[in-house]
């Protein structure tokens, strides 16, 4: 973990504006090194296009964000990105490649080679048959590639991460196996990890601080137990009735 006096993440009046859209109003942030921060809201709030701010998928249209001290807009994106870990829904893995080649991918771009040791290692460390490594994407359940996905976020020993939706089009069950992973290896690797999620109940479970947005701002800005005793606001507490509702419909069915 880096300098706990600085920032892990720091926002400065970031802003993303496409055309009439404002996706992303004016965030000022700052986020600790360790911290799981969960962002959620409503589709179209601006999650994803904040995230992406971050590693320069996105550029803003105005403000600044700073990686530990340095501002990301004068940092090459390759270095960027082996800061900082990038899972998302869907992750992307190339077909063609083994999945040993999709996890060696970031580094092979910059003329760097995974030895067989690291993608092993790599394998454990997600729960994953080292054996695996042989195989292609179309060989594994959506749950093993997503797993795939944060073993390749995690090639380049990251700082942090930064998830999308990384359990969106997961079963319940897999979905609740991963998040706990990806807990794990947050406190094991001593990351910071940022989760955009639209399920108020996996942000509750997961992270220590909850960021909620709404028409690109962020509105409340609180811890899970916060957000539970009633506090973050209207739309916070919008989005906590869902899954403190269905806590209490399933303990009504318990006999
Ligand atoms: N490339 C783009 N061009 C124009 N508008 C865009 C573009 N990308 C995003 N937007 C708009 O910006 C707003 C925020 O989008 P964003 O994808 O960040 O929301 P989100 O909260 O991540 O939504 P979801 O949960 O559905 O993924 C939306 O109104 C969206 O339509």
């Amino acid at each position: 973990m880096a300098d706990p006096h600085i920032p892990f993440l720091h926002f400065d009046n970031v802003g993303k504006r496409y055309g009439e859209t404002i996706a992303v109003k004016s965030v000022a942030l700052s986020i600790t090194p360790g911290s799981f921060v969960a962002l959620v809201g409503a589709s179209g709030s601006g999650k994803s296009t904040l995230l992406k701010m971050v590693n320069r998928l996105i550029e803003p249209s105005q403000g600044q964000i700073a990686l530990e001290g340095m501002d990301v807009s004068a940092m090459a994106p390759a270095r960027l990105r082996r800061r900082l870990g990038y899972v998302f829904q869907g992750i992307g893995l190339f077909p063609h490649f083994t999945i040993a080649e999709n996890i060696g991918i970031g580094p092979r771009l910059e003329k760097s080679r995974l030895s067989a040791a690291r993608i092993e290692e790599l394998l454990e460390l997600v729960a994953l048959d080292p054996a695996m490594a042989s195989r292609m994407p179309a060989e594994l359940s959506g749950g093993q590639r997503q797993r795939v996905g944060v073993a390749r976020a995690l090639a380049g020993e990251p700082h942090g991460l930064l998830m999308d939706e990384p359990f969106g089009a997961l079963d319940p069950v897999t979905r609740d196996a991963l998040g706990e992973k990806v807990r794990e290896l947050h406190r094991q690797l001593k990351l910071t990890t940022i989760m955009v999620t639209h399920d108020m109940a996996e942000a509750l479970l997961l992270a220590d601080r909850v960021l909620v947005m709404d028409q690109g701002q962020i509105v409340a800005d609180t811890t899970p137990r916060q957000l539970l005793a009633g506090d973050g606001g209207d739309v916070a507490q919008a989005l906590v009735a869902v899954p403190r509702a269905q806590a209490r419909a399933l303990a009504d069915l318990t006999p």
